[in-house]
């Protein structure tokens, strides 16, 4: 039977966008099938809308805090309403790339429907059947709700529903202290919000450094959110109105919190219910499809690609694994898919950023770790900037190769890209060191962490010694030359 389509994509978010244009650009046949919007959660519910929020709140933060600054002010409002104003028309501008026609006009036929499989090479949409070569999976992911007794009948909200909130609650209590909990408590902390933070995890950012994560834990206290660490969700009453959560910790240890509102943040699950896998023999784990190194899932003519990988949840590693995808699924040659340099940032402030390996993993994988420090305090641009909280950590292996980087900072998304592409092409931690950085930027932190690579290698006791005794020798050979010159 003729194939309609050389690949169709299913999932019009950041991965199937990428999959759908590349591969019309590379001049295939291409069916992209969405059963929602294009564009996805990054851009309706996810990493659009909370950066716009983070600002939002970062302005209050600054307005709040312009005293400091010499910058009297005479008391500020957050008007709830405008922000989210504002945040649906970023959303809407940054859109504008993802719009049904421009896809179209890309050579790309886009159905607005939901897919399933019939078979490997055959995808139902709304009826009518595409006959394709390749497919991608690219539908995503989605909120997962711990069992918490009571919490169906009090409500809550996920970050769906925390984007639609119409009002600011009084008071917020925010389960999940991952990259959405602790991006989203500290935002409506700003707001003006009450807000208790749960999480089974002791410091927030489990995923992350403890270095890192206790100086986040010790922001978010001071900037008013009430931190409870290791205490787990248990069960939700109604009180007069109020949502009263008991939590408890390992030892048994209950405590109660009350918000207006709960925002569940507590995980994510591969979105592929209604996808009929098993007509196409695609096997699915509990984190996401299963996939082998070029993307292929256990159907041969089926990749997968961001997401519903279950792979480094990121806008970012959408696109990279899209790219891998599309390629994979149109020519015979693979490529493999790298994961040895992955970033990634969260978004609270500070920024968290980090790539590679913890100091932890680093001591269990490597021989011969270092850790190079430099917090921001040491930094004059940072203290121009009062902002002067966290500190780059680069953990290396032997000859100073970068194993990991760690920024907990001002700007720290940008300034992690120094260490990403130091990783990526093997530059070791001294190049960071011998490059001029321009003064005075927040980049010169990464420099002045590299720079220790150097004191601790020069400046050991031994070559301290071998030092003063080149020194001493050159202070004698000089006495002896003025000496000379004297009697001449
Ligand atoms: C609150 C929040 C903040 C985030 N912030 C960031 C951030 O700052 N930086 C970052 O890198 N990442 C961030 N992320 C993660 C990022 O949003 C995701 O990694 C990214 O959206 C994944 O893209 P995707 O294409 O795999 O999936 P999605 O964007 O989820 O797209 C999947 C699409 O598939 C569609 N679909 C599902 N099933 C079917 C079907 N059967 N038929 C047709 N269509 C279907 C869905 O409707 C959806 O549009 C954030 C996530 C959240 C929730
Ligand atoms: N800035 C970004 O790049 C960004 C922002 C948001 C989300 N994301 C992506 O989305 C993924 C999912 O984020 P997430 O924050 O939902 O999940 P997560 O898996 O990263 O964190 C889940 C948190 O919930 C806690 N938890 C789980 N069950 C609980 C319970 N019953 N009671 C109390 N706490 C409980 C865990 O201890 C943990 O702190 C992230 O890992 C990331 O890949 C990225």
């Amino acid at each position: 039977m003729a194939s309609n389509y050389d690949l169709v994509v299913i999932g019009g978010g950041t991965a199937g966008l990428v999959s759908a244009a590349g591969a019309a650009s590379l001049g295939a046949r291409v069916a992209l099938v969405e059963r929602d919007r294009l564009g996805g959660d990054c851009l309706y519910t996810g990493c659009v809308p909370t950066k716009a929020l983070v600002k939002s709140a970062r302005v209050a933060h600054l307005v709040k805090n312009s005293g400091e600054y010499g910058v009297r002010n005479l008391g500020y409002e957050v008007d709830f309403p405008a922000v989210m104003g504002r945040m649906r028309r970023v959303i809407e501008e940054a859109g504008e790339h993802d719009s049904p026609e421009r896809f179209r006009k890309l050579g790309v036929d886009v159905f607005l429907e939901e897919a399933r499989f019939e078979s490997p090479y055959r995808i139902s949409v709304d009826g009518r059947f595409l006959e394709t070569q390749s497919v991608i999976v690219a539908t995503g992911s989605h909120s997962t709700t711990p069992p918490v007794e009571g919490l169906e009948e009090a409500g809550y909200v996920d970050h769906v529903g925390a984007l639609a909130l119409k009002n600011l609650p009084r008071s917020l209590i925010v389960v999940g202290s991952g990259p959405i909990g602790s991006e989203f408590a500290q935002v409506f902390a700003r707001f003006g919000s009450d807000v208790s933070l749960v999480s089974t995890s002791p410091l927030p950012l489990p995923k992350e450094d403890p270095e890192i994560g206790e100086i986040l834990r010790g922001v978010l206290v001071s900037g008013g959110v009430e931190f409870h660490g290791g205490y787990r969700a248990e069960r939700v009453r109604m009180e007069g109105g109020e949502k009263v959560m008991t939590i408890i910790n390992e030892a048994g240890h209950e405590r109660e919190v009350r918000g207006e509102e709960i925002l569940v943040a507590a995980g994510r699950a591969p979105t592929a219910g209604s996808l009929a896998l098993e007509n196409a023999g695609v096997e699915i784990e509990e984190k996401g499809l299963t996939v082998d190194e070029h993307l292929r899932t256990t159907a041969p003519n089926v990749y997968a690609a961001g997401d519903i990988t279950g792979k480094y949840l990121f806008t970012h590693v959408a696109e990279y694994q899209a790219r891998n995808a599309l390629r994979n699924a149109l020519f015979p040659v693979k490529a493999k898919v790298d994961h040895r340099v992955v970033p990634w940032t969260t978004f609270t402030d500070p920024e968290v950023a980090r790539v590679g390996l913890t100091e932890e993993q680093a001591r269990r994988e490597h021989d011969g770790v270092q850790v190079f420090r430099q917090p921001f305090g040491g930094v004059d641009r940072a203290m121009a900037d009062g902002e002067t909280t966290g500190l780059v950590k680069i953990v290396t292996g032997k000859r100073g190769r970068i194993l990991g980087g760690h920024i907990i900072g001002p700007d720290a998304g940008n300034l992690i890209h120094e260490v990403v592409l130091a990783m990526q092409k093997n530059i070791p931690v001294g190049t960071l060191s011998t490059t001029i950085h321009v003064y005075p930027t927040l980049a010169q932190a990464n420099q002045r962490a590299a720079d220790n690579y150097y004191r601790e290698k020069l400046f050991d006791a031994r070559n301290q010694r071998i030092f003063s005794a080149f020194f001493g020798a050159r202070r004698g050979i000089y006495r002896l030359r003025e000496k000379a010159r004297r009697w001449a």
